[in-house]
C-alpha cells in the first residue's frame, strides 16, 4: 500500500500546472490531507470560538493601555455582530461562538444567545503581582470546559476550526507564558499589546519582570500546568483544551496570533502531536510573535501586520485553507491535458 503522504504528492504534482507552482497552498493541502486521513480532504463547517476573560492585572492599569471594563463591552459587541472577527466570520461563512471563560462582568443577558456560551469559571483572574493568576482547580476546570466545547462543536459535523480571544490585559499573560515556556528573557516577549507608547511599554516589562521575579520557583519547576495556573487566564487555559480536543478529532486547526500561539505553547508542551494539526493563520505584528512561530518551525499563510487577536488573523486564513482543499479536489491532472507532439 502506497503511503498516503506520496499519494498526496503525487496528486498534487499531477495537476495542470508547473510543479510546485502553488507553493504554500501545494504544503497546506497536503497537510489537511495528512490529517484526514485522506487524498480528498474537505473543510467542513468552519467555526471559530472566541474565549473571553479578565485579567486581575489589569485593574491596576500597569499593563494595558485600554481598561479592563473594555473585555465586556466587546463581548456585547461579538453578540450583536459589530466586531472584526464578526465581519469576516460573515464574509467566509465561519460560524462563531463566543464563550464567557471569565469576564469581570454579569453577562445573563447574553444567555439566550445562540452563538453565546456560558463558561464562566470565574470573574477575572486574581493579581499575579500578588497570587497566582488561577487556582490550580481552575486552571484544569478552564481546560476540561474547553474541551467540552470543541467536543460538541465536532459532533455537529466540523472538521476545522480556529480560537481567537478577547481579555484586556491578555497579552502580558501571553508573553510571560512566552519567557517561562521558552526560557527568554521577558524582553524578548514583551509587546505593545493593543498599543503601550514607550513609557507604557517599560512600565509593563518592568511590571511583567516582577510577576515572573516572584513566581519564579514555580517557573523552574517547569510543570505546564503549574505554569499555566500562575501566569495564565481563564480563556488561555479554556482554549488549551479546546487545541487538545480539536487535535484528537482529527480538525484542522488554524492558529491566530500571539495570544493563540502562548496558549499553544502550553497545549504543545502537554501534547506534543497537536502540533500536527495546527496550520498557522498570519504572523502578528505584536513582538514576540515572529520568535514563537520560529519555535514552532511555522511559516505563516498571512502577514498583513495585523495586532488585534480575536481571532482575526486566522479567520481571514481559513479560505486559503479551502482553496488549497479545492485545488486538490477538483484541478483537472496534467495526463487530461492534449498536449501536441
Ligand atoms: C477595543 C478592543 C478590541 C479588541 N479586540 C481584541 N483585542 C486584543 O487586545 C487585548 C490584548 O491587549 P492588551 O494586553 O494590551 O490589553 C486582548 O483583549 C486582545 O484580544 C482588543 C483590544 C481592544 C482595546
Ligand atoms: O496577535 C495577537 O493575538 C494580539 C496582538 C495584540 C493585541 N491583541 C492580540
Amino acid at each position: 500500500m502506497k503511503d498516503l503522504f506520496f499519494e498526496l504528492q503525487e496528486k498534487i504534482n499531477s495537476k495542470t500546472k508547473p510543479l510546485g507552482a502553488l507553493g504554500q497552498l501545494e504544503e497546506t493541502a497536503l497537510q489537511v490531507g495528512s490529517i484526514q486521513g485522506s487524498t480528498r480532504p474537505e473543510v467542513k463547517l468552519p467555526h471559530l470560538v472566541v474565549f473571553a476573560g479578565d485579567h486581575g492585572i489589569a485593574e491596576t492599569g500597569l499593563v494595558n493601555p485600554y481598561p479592563q471594563a473594555v473585555t465586556a463591552q466587546m463581548v456585547h459587541n461579538f453578540i450583536r455582530g459589530g466586531a472584526a472577527i464578526n465581519v469576516f466570520c460573515r464574509q467566509h461563512q465561519i460560524t462563531l461562538k463566543i464563550a464567557d471563560a471569565g469576564v469581570k462582568a454579569d453577562l445573563s443577558e447574553l444567555h439566550g444567545s445562540p452563538e453565546f456560551i456560558h463558561a464562566k469559571i470565574a470573574p477575572g483572574t486574581r493579581n499575579y503581582l500578588e497570587e497566582p493568576a488561577m487556582s490550580f482547580e481552575e486552571t484544569e476546570r478552564a481546560i476540561a470546559v474547553g474541551r467540552v466545547i470543541v467536543n460538541n462543536i465536532a459532533a455537529t459535523g466540523c472538521n476545522t476550526i480556529a480560537f481567537g480571544e478577547m481579555g484586556i490585559g491578555n497579552s502580558s499573560a501571553a508573553s510571560l507564558l512566552m519567557a517561562a515556556f521558552l526560557n527568554l528573557p521577558l524582553e524578548k516577549c514583551v509587546g505593545r499589546g493593543t498599543g503601550a507608547d514607550d513609557i507604557q511599554l517599560t512600565r509593563k516589562l518592568q511590571t511583567l519582570q516582577a510577576v515572573s521575579d516572584k513566581h519564579l520557583s514555580v517557573i523552574s519547576l517547569r510543570s505546564p500546568l503549574k505554569t499555566l495556573q500562575y501566569l495564565g487566564g481563564y480563556e488561555i487555559a479554556m482554549m488549551v483544551g479546546a487545541y487538545l480536543s480539536a487535535a484528537e478529532h482529527k480538525m484542522t486547526i488554524v492558529v491566530d496570533g500571539f495570544i493563540a500561539s502562548a496558549a499553544l505553547l502550553v497545549a504543545q508542551s502537554l501534547r506534543p502531536e497537536v502540533l500536527d494539526n495546527c496550520i498557522f493563520g498570519h504572523c502578528s505584528g505584536e513582538l514576540g510573535h515572529h520568535h514563537l512561530l520560529h519555535h514552532f518551525g511555522a511559516r505563516p499563510l498571512l502577514n498583513l501586520g495585523m495586532r488585534l487577536g480575536e481571532g482575526t488573523g486566522a479567520a481571514l486564513a481559513i479560505p486559503l485553507v479551502q482553496s488549497a482543499v479545492l485545488f486538490l479536489n477538483e484541478m483537472a491532472e496534467m495526463d487530461s491535458l492534449k498536449i501536441p507532439g
